[in-house]
């Protein structure tokens, strides 16, 4: 049983009996969902099956009103889906000595370690998990299968191209919402014409061990995801929770084979703040362990800036924040943390 201050390794923790204090936190009232009323309606973001006719309408309204929603009829198959779960399953449960073998580097984001935003926490995080940024990942693959390389590659390759089409579609989608195309953005044209892929993206694959305490826990601290958006697969096991001003904490349940999108910084910029960057964060079970793949799409390739889309901002408002590539955004994201988007913002905004 390890002692109040002891140092534990986050490759072990689903085999702990007791939650150590620096994973503890004091979590307040407001930072729990509301419990079961039979009254209350519960709420959820919403379902949209992206082979409704009425589709531009629905994802519009879901990125306005809550930065985020799932997505049934995606065109993603299920075995591509539960091979990219096996493959986490089989690397979270290799014993913590193998699973630091793939540990990130101090410069770099790739490998296996905790949530990158542990430096802005007093308290740890009851998760570990494994960022898959670049090729860089093919090296940790051949040192921690070296048998299986080309096999769990292959899932990896496949898997993000598989997002990465998802992501262009959504991108014309909600575009269309805003009453704009491809067309009115240039790095956006020239990614659709191309036969370049979508750019810069993330894959980060997450593992929630059971945990003795779950109330006082946290699998991953309250965040916005800086990319322009995230598709998410959760496994079936309920964890993830969006923050919603006027509703608190909303559990987002997992429903087999649809998945989670959400808006993240670079899209609030984009959209000229018209689309919220859902707050969101990840809870723990007593005992049930909880595995998720999160996609982060940080638009196109190369130094290519983001700025509010120029036929959206002089009509309706002011230009909210000046331009910012992604490399720059996630330089300044990983000073500031939640002042992100307070330090690209244009001080007296004018049209
Ligand atoms: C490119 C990145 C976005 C990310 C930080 C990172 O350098 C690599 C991992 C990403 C991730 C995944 C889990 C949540 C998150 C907030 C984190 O700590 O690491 C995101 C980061 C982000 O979107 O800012
Ligand atoms: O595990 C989850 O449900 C959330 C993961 C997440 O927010 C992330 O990887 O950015
Ligand atoms: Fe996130």
């Amino acid at each position: 049983m390890p002692s109040i201050n002891e140092d534990v390794s986050i490759g072990n923790l689903g085999s702990l009996q007791t939650l150590p204090d620096s994973f503890t936190w004091k979590l307040t009232a407001a930072d729990s969902i509301l419990p079961p009323s039979s009254a209350a309606v519960k709420e959820s973001i919403p379902v949209i099956d992206l082979s409704d006719p009425d589709v531009t309408n629905l994802l519009g309204n879901a990125c306005k009103t809550w930065g985020a929603f799932q997505i049934a009829n995606h065109g993603v198959s299920q075995s591509l889906l539960d091979d990219v779960e096996s493959l986490s399953k089989t690397f979270f449960d290799m014993p913590s000595e193998r699973k630091l073998e793939a540990a990130s580097s101090n410069k770099g984001v790739s490998g296996y370690g905790e949530p990158r935003i542990s430096l802005f926490f007093e308290k740890k995080m009851w998760s570990e998990g494994l960022t898959i940024a670049d090729g860089s990942y093919r090296n940790q693959f051949l040192t921690i299968w070296p048998r299986d390389y080309t096999k769990y590659c292959g899932i990896i390759e496949e898997y993000k191209g598989e997002m990465e089409k998802l992501a262009s579609r959504l991108l014309s989608c909600i575009l269309g919402s805003l009453g704009v195309t491809v067309d009115d953005i240039e790095w956006a044209k020239k990614t659709e014409k191309s036969e370049s892929k979508m750019g810069q993206s993330v894959i980060r694959l997450n593992h929630y061990p059971v945990c003795p305490e779950p109330e006082r826990a946290m699998g991953l601290a309250a965040h916005t995801d800086s990319c322009l958006l995230t598709i998410l697969h959760q496994s079936n096991m309920g964890g993830l929770q969006v923050f919603k001003e006027e509703s608190g904490w909303v559990t987002v349940e997992p429903i087999p084979g649809v998945l989670v999108v959400n808006i993240g910084d670079l899209f609030h910029i984009l959209s000229n703040g018209k689309f919220p960057s859902v707050v969101h964060r990840a809870r723990v079970n007593r005992t049930k362990s909880r595995i998720s793949i999160a996609y982060l799409w940080g638009g196109p390739a190369g130094e290519v800036e983001i700025s509010p889309i120029s036929k959206i901002v002089g009509p309706v408002g002011p230009c909210l924040y000046r331009p910012v590539t992604w490399s720059e955004y996630l330089r300044i994201k990983f000073e500031v943390f939640d002042k992100a988007l307070d330090a690209i913002g244009v001080v007296n905004p004018t049209n």
